[in-house]
């Protein structure tokens, strides 16, 4: 079984790669080129994940939602952040179900 560390661990390497050469790292180039290159390549990969949905090949959707963590994770890591902070997100709405928290908020809206 395969647990968060590997998260963990990736996000260490990107936010070293912050101060890396752009010309040897790909993510180190990305973080360079700014916050409208990341988010061009989560949306891209996003797009990426809705056509390996259509496409039926199980292995392609799992490498085409790897890519877009990749680069949510970059986008992360741009913005100071770690996968620990979506995890604890996560977490905070463990066994909240989808349906009562939009009926709170709607409550709450009047
Ligand atoms: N997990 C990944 C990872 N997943 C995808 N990619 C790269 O993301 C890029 C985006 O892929 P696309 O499918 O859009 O293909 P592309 O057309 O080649 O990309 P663009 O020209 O549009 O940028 C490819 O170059 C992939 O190699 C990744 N690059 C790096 N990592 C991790 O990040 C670490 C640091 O990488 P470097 O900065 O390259 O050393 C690596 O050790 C890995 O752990």
């Amino acid at each position: 079984m395969i647990h968060a560390e590997v998260l963990f661990h990736i996000a260490d390497t990107l936010e070293a790669r912050k101060s890396a050469d752009p010309k040897s790292s790909y993510v180190s180039e990305l973080l360079h080129k700014g916050e409208d290159a990341v988010l061009k390549k989560v949306a891209e990969e996003a797009a990426e994940v809705l056509m390996a949905s259509k496409d039926g090949s199980k292995l392609h959707l799992v490498r085409e939602v790897a890519d877009l963590w990749f680069h949510s994770m970059v986008l992360l890591t741009y913005h100071g952040l770690r996968p620990d902070d979506v995890l604890v997100e996560l977490k905070r709405r463990e066994g909240i179900s989808g349906h009562d928290e939009k009926a709170a908020r709607a409550a709450q809206q009047g």
